[in-house]
């Protein structure tokens, strides 16, 4: 085998790396926090002369064993994915010294969806956010092929990876439904997104690809609202859900008005079919959603018109 320094040298071992040594990880600075952990731009410069190429590497929260668990999921649902509109796997990174591990990634330099919409929305029209939808959308049909639901769609979890590319990332809270069911049961919801979530999730924990179809039509909301944070789903709910407050728990009211038919109003300027697509996201029944393949091409549509 080649020597250690060549072997760094060989474009081959650069792109399929699967083991980073910490040794030769240079920390640069923070990119963002996700579930389980924080995710931080470092170089992976072996020959010690920058020329070394930039990582995201998420680690692990300190000591909480069942996130070691978890983790480990984590990894193996991203390690095990491969489409151009999910965040690629580039390997781990093993500190002995703590007893601990990293996932490696490939960095996307634009950051999430939300910092990077707020900041450069005056060039960013229609026909860019519908080819971004259409990319998250082909995105969640192939984590659907692979039985997957990620159970965290949220504009936040979307990376910019070019002005025309997006990819879906953070998978710490995905999981494969089994194979004789069609929903995914949870039994520790943790702080979850509820206002992202379906009604079913919420009062059942219950997740499906579904369920990820009612998240997408959020995230469509975001996308069409340019991520403004005093429009963002949460601020919305609670501005008519904090009208009638009547000490019922935040959850409960949010799936009283959602069952009374309130939902998420016209982002201002967008174009009604899109609005009427994410209402179709919002049925209040799992059954009445649209699947991935109709959405995509709806979209599709959109963008030839
Ligand atoms: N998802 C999720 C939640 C967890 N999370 C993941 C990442 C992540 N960020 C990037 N890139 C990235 C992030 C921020 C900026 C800037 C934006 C302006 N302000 C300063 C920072 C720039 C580029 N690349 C990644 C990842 C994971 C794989 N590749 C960040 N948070």
């Amino acid at each position: 085998p080649l020597p250690d320094r060549d072997r760094a040298l060989s474009p081959s071992h650069q792109q399929d790396q699967s083991v980073y040594e910490e040794r030769h990880l240079r920390y640069i600075s923070p990119l963002g926090k996700g579930n389980f952990g924080s995710v931080e731009l470092c170089r992976y410069d072996p020959l010690g002369d920058n020329t070394g190429e930039l990582i995201a590497v998420k680690k692990l929260q300190p000591n909480k064993q069942s996130n070691l668990e978890d983790f480990q999921k984590e990894i193996n649902t991203i390690r095990s994915l491969h489409c151009d509109y999910i965040v690629k796997y580039r390997g781990v990174c093993y500190s002995m010294g703590r007893l601990s591990m990293s996932l490696v990634m490939e960095y996307l330099p634009y950051g999430s969806l939300i910092g990077y919409l707020e900041k450069n929305r005056q060039h960013v029209n229609n026909r860019r956010m519908l080819l971004f939808a259409s990319q998250i959308c082909k995105g969640l049909e192939y984590l659907q092929s692979m039985r997957y639901v990620h159970r965290d769609l949220a504009a936040r979890n979307i990376l910019v990876a070019s002005d025309t590319l997006v990819k879906i990332a953070d998978f710490g809270l995905t999981k494969i439904i089994p194979f004789d069911k069609e929903y995914y049961r949870v039994t520790h919801p943790g702080e979850s997104p509820i206002f992202w979530y379906a009604p079913e999730s919420i009062t059942e924990s219950k997740f499906s690809h579904k369920s990820d179809v009612w998240s997408f039509g959020v995230v469509l909301h975001e996308l069409f609202s340019y991520c403004e944070h005093n429009r963002n789903p949460k601020r919305l709910y609670m501005q008519e859900i904090g009208n009638d407050m009547q000490g019922l728990s935040i959850s409960m009211h949010l799936v009283d008005i959602l069952k009374d038919n309130w939902r998420l109003p016209a982002p201002p300027l967008c174009p009604p079919r899109i609005y009427s697509m994410m209402t179709t996201c919002w049925g209040y029944r799992a059954e009445e959603r649209p699947t991935f393949s109709t959405l995509g091409d709806q979209i599709e549509t959109s963008i030839q018109d």
